[in-house]
C-alpha cells in the first residue's frame, strides 16, 4: 500500500440499504494499493463500521462533528457519538458547511480541537471561491484558511488538508488544473508544515484521476459523485495505485 489517500463522502445520500452494499464491496476487496477512505452520513456509520469489520484497512470518516462534547445542541452530533459509531477520521469544514451551515474558521478550529482531544484524524476543508480565485487570491486565501484551522495545533500533530476549491465541487463544477493545484499543495504545506498531508478535491474522475494524483505536493484525492458506487470507487483505487504504486 502506497501513503497515497484515497476517498470518498457520500456527503447527503445513501439509506442503510446502499450504505450496507457499499461496505460490503469494500470489505470483498483484499488489496488496497492506496489508503482507502470512506465517509458516510451520521445514519449510516455504525452499519458500515459493522460490515467493515473490526480490522479493516478502510478508514471510516465522519462528515461533522461538534466542538462540544455532550449538551443541549438539537440535532447535532459529537465527536463521542461519531467514535462510538465506529469513525476514526473527522472531515471538517467543507465549503458546503461553511456555505450553509455557519462553518467559520473558528468553529473549524475548534472542532478539530475536539477531534484531536478524541484520537480521530481530522481532514479539514479548504478552498477558495471563483471571486477569490479570480482577484488573484486563492493561495493566501488558502493559507490563512489552514493558519486558522490549525492554531493551537502543536506542530508534530497529524492532519489531513483537503484543498477543494468552491468552483470545482459538485456538478457545476470544474475540476482545478493540475499547475493550480500543485501552487496550493506548496502553499498548504507552507502554512502547516509536515504534518500535513494535502488531498485534492472537486470533480474528480475515473478520468482525471491520475493527472491530480501526480501533482506535486499532492498526497491524495477526495471524491464526490464519481465514487458514489463501489465499483466506480474501486476503479477510480486501482487507476491511481497502478500509476503510483
Ligand atoms: O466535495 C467533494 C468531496 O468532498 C467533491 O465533490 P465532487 O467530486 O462531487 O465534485
Amino acid at each position: 500500500m502506497t501513503e497515497f489517500w484515497v476517498g470518498t463522502s457520500w456527503k447527503m445520500t445513501k439509506t442503510l440499504g446502499p450504505a450496507r452494499e457499499f461496505a460490503r464491496g469494500l470489505r470483498a476487496r483484499r488489496d488496497w494499493p492506496v489508503r482507502p477512505f470512506v465517509i458516510p452520513p451520521a445514519t449510516a456509520l455504525a452499519t458500515v463500521a459493522a460490515e467493515l469489520g473490526p480490522d479493516s484497512p478502510v478508514r471510516l470518516g465522519a462528515q461533522n462533528a461538534h466542538w462540544e462534547d455532550a449538551g443541549a445542541w438539537t440535532g447535532e452530533v459529537s465527536v463521542p457519538q461519531v467514535a462510538d459509531a465506529g469513525a476514526t477520521m473527522l472531515e471538517i469544514g467543507h465549503s458546503e458547511r461553511r456555505e450553509h451551515f455557519a462553518e467559520t474558521d473558528e468553529r473549524v478550529n475548534l472542532k478539530v480541537h475536539a477531534a484531536l482531544r478524541h484520537g480521530l484524524l481530522p481532514l479539514i476543508c479548504v478552498g477558495e471561491s471563483a471571486e477569490v480565485r479570480r482577484a488573484g487570491g486563492a493561495a493566501e486565501f488558502v493559507a490563512d484558511q489552514v493558519r486558522m484551522a490549525l492554531a493551537g495545533v502543536p506542530d508534530a500533530v497529524p492532519a489531513l488538508i483537503a484543498y477543494e476549491p468552491i468552483w470545482a465541487i459538485g456538478a457545476a463544477g470544474r475540476p482545478a488544473q493540475p499547475e493550480a493545484v500543485a501552487e496550493i499543495a506548496a502553499t498548504v504545506a507552507a502554512a502547516a508544515g509536515a504534518r500535513a498531508t494535502v488531498l485534492y478535491g472537486g470533480s474528480v474522475d475515473l478520468g482525471n484521476a491520475v493527472d491530480l494524483a501526480l501533482v506535486p505536493g499532492i498526497g491524495g484525492l477526495f471524491v464526490g459523485r464519481a465514487a458514489w458506487q463501489v465499483s466506480d470507487y474501486l476503479s477510480i483505487v486501482d487507476r491511481v495505485g497502478e500509476r503510483l504504486g
